[in-house]
């Protein structure tokens, strides 16, 4: 028989205590649309009345299938739940749901709340009936648990006790500060349990301190807890919550979960699960994690020649699952490890035939692993790569010349008085015969210098003639850079990664011992690709 487990999304509320995520109203509804569609059962969409985002949030919350919910404390000793304004603009979001965290450690009581333990018992009873008498589904968030049930288990376990009594729907298990390790997270869950708070009323709330936050969530599934909490992307306060994004694969296709408990999520929606977890990183202006499980960018990257040998023959020699499944891509990527298959693998998922025999693939072997050697890393350059290849093969089109270009920094004051820097770039280029020259300067909307090689992008990407409506959809979306070597054979290695409207991303590579020279080549290999991905008839 299966039994349902319940999901519980707090990317909005506990992924936004994640140092530098501040999300707007209008991204919280993108996100809870989002999460909707992955099939979570609750969205908690933050702290009504904590701060201006989240309430408005709450005014405008789109309809969901998902349970809104919204977050608070218990209330405050020396007040009813009826007078304690801070409960009070949590009801009055109202949400069908609320949670309400409490403290569970005789610690925290003594030290945070400076409080009895009686009366924090008392604050967390009072709390759960207001929830309950006014209608509202509701969950008691054990803050500290872990912590307060290894320094008194009685009294912990009393906290739950009172929330349970009072009518709370779910008692979660928090491990607050992340400390606690998956095998000690199962045991006392079990402990719990057999104290009397039923695992179908229990849920596990996980922080990533020790980087365990998955595995302890499991622990506790394991142990009998049916609601677990997490956000997308392990977004959260420090390092982070249990990551839904790798939790809710996991659940549904592996054993023992996948056959014995039910979830809310479809193997349809699933496939969605990359792009949801891609988006929402757009969102933070962050670039994709590589090594995220199921979602990264390198989840099924093959990067050894003897994988990719392998991958060839039967993909599932080296990967648990068909990236299909998590809206996920194989990429057989191109470095110094790779061998003929991944060469042949790589050129022929970008549309590149070329015969077994072709002499062509071991210069072409040999050019990647002699221009890593001298600092270029093609295996996240996919598209530096292609180039290189057709190049070789002797079927790349010649779009344009750059004949030189200019950079240069000054330091002066604006028409406000303030010094700024400015860059100014000056390019020219050779079309079908034309010479081109085109100038820009690097400054932002609010007035700030961003940099020579914004200059420089702005400058080739002003004016290139018959490629102008081909490129105009293109931007770029993230710049790395890197020093190889040291000392006098030291060298920069820049990558860029571009994207367009298409929802096409790629990306190039320069090396020099110049970073903006770097920047430069990285620039004009992205602007060609995007040439030659759009089938751009050269000039
Ligand atoms: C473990 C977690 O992640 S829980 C989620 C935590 N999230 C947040 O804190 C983000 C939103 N918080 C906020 O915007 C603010 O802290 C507010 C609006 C809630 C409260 O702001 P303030 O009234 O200025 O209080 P402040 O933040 O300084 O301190 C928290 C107060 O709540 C009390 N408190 C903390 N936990 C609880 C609780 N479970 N029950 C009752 N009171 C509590 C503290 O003792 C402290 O009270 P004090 O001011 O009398 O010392
Ligand atoms: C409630 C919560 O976020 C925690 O205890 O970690």
């Amino acid at each position: 028989m299966t039994e349902r487990l319940y999901i519980y999304d707090t990317t909005l509320r506990d992924g936004q205590q994640t140092q530098g995520v501040q999300f707007s109203a209008a991204e919280k509804v993108e996100i809870a649309l989002m999460l909707d569609q992955l099939g979570v059962d609750y969205i908690e969409g933050g702290w009504p009345g904590a701060n201006p985002t989240d309430s408005e949030f709450f005014a405008t919350a789109p309809a969901t299938r998902a349970t809104m919910t919204a977050f608070g404390m218990t209330k405050r000793s020396g007040r009813s739940a009826e007078n304690d304004e801070v409960l009070a603009a949590v009801m009055n979001a109202g949400t069908s749901s609320v949670c309400l965290v409490g403290k569970t450690h005789p610690f925290h009581v003594r030290e945070a709340l400076g409080i009895t333990l009686d009366e924090n018992l008392e604050n967390i009873r009072a709390s759960i009936a207001h929830l309950v008498a006014s209608g509202r589904e509701a969950l008691f968030d054990a803050e500290h648990f872990f912590d307060g049930y290894a320094d008194d288990s009685a009294y912990a376990v009393a906290c739950l006790r009172a929330a349970l009594d009072a009518g709370a729907r779910w008692i979660v298990l928090c491990d607050t500060n992340g400390g606690t390790l998956p095998g000690r997270v199962g045991q006392v869950t079990r402990a719990v349990i057999a104290a009397g708070i039923p695992g179908d009323h229990l849920g596990i709330h996980c922080h990533d301190d020790t980087g365990n936050a998955v595995a302890c969530t499991l622990a506790a599934v394991d142990a009998g807890a049916r609601q677990i909490q997490g956000t997308l992307n392990g977004l959260g306060e420090r390092c982070g919550n249990a990551s839904l994004t790798t939790l809710l694969p996991t659940l549904v296709l592996k054993k023992p979960y996948a056959s014995t408990l039910e979830i809310g999520l479809t193997r349809d929606a699933l496939a969605g699960l990359t792009r949801i977890s891609r988006r929402l990183d757009e969102i933070l202006n962050r670039a994709p994690s590589r090594a995220a499980p199921y979602a990264g960018t390198s989840a099924f990257a093959h990067k050894a020649g003897l994988h990719a040998s392998a991958i060839l023959k039967n993909p599932a020699t080296y990967e648990h699952i068909d990236p299909g499944v998590v809206g996920n891509e194989r990429i057989i990527p191109m470095s110094n490890q790779a061998g003929q298959s991944n060469l042949r693998a790589r050129l022929a998922e970008a549309g590149i035939a070329v015969e077994r025999d072709d002499p062509a693939l071991s210069r072409i072997l040999d050019l990647v692993k002699m221009r890593e050697e001298a600092g270029y890393a093609y295996d996240g350059a996919q598209a530096s790569f292609e180039l290189l290849a057709l190049t070789e093969l002797g079927r790349m089109q010649h779009f344009f010349d750059v004949d030189r270009y200019r950079v240069t920094i000054e330091r002066r004051k604006n028409a406000a008085g303030r010094r700024i820097s400015v860059s100014e770039a000056v390019v020219v280029v050779q079309i079908g015969g034309q010479r081109m020259l085109s100038v820009s300067e690097s400054i932002g909307p609010d007035g700030d210098d961003l940099g020579p090689v914004n200059a420089l992008w702005r400058a080739l990407a002003k004016d290139l003639g018959p490629y102008q409506t081909a490129i105009s959809d293109m931007h770029l979306t993230d710049f790395r850079v890197r020093i190889t070597g040291a000392g006098v054979e030291a060298t920069t290695r820049v990558n860029i990664e571009s994207a367009d409207h298409q929802g096409h991303r790629w990306s190039t590579v320069g090396v020099s011992p110049n970073i903006v020279d770097a920047s430069f080549e990285a620039l004009v290999e992205a602007i060609r690709w995007k040439l030659i991905r759009d089938k751009v008839t050269p000039a």
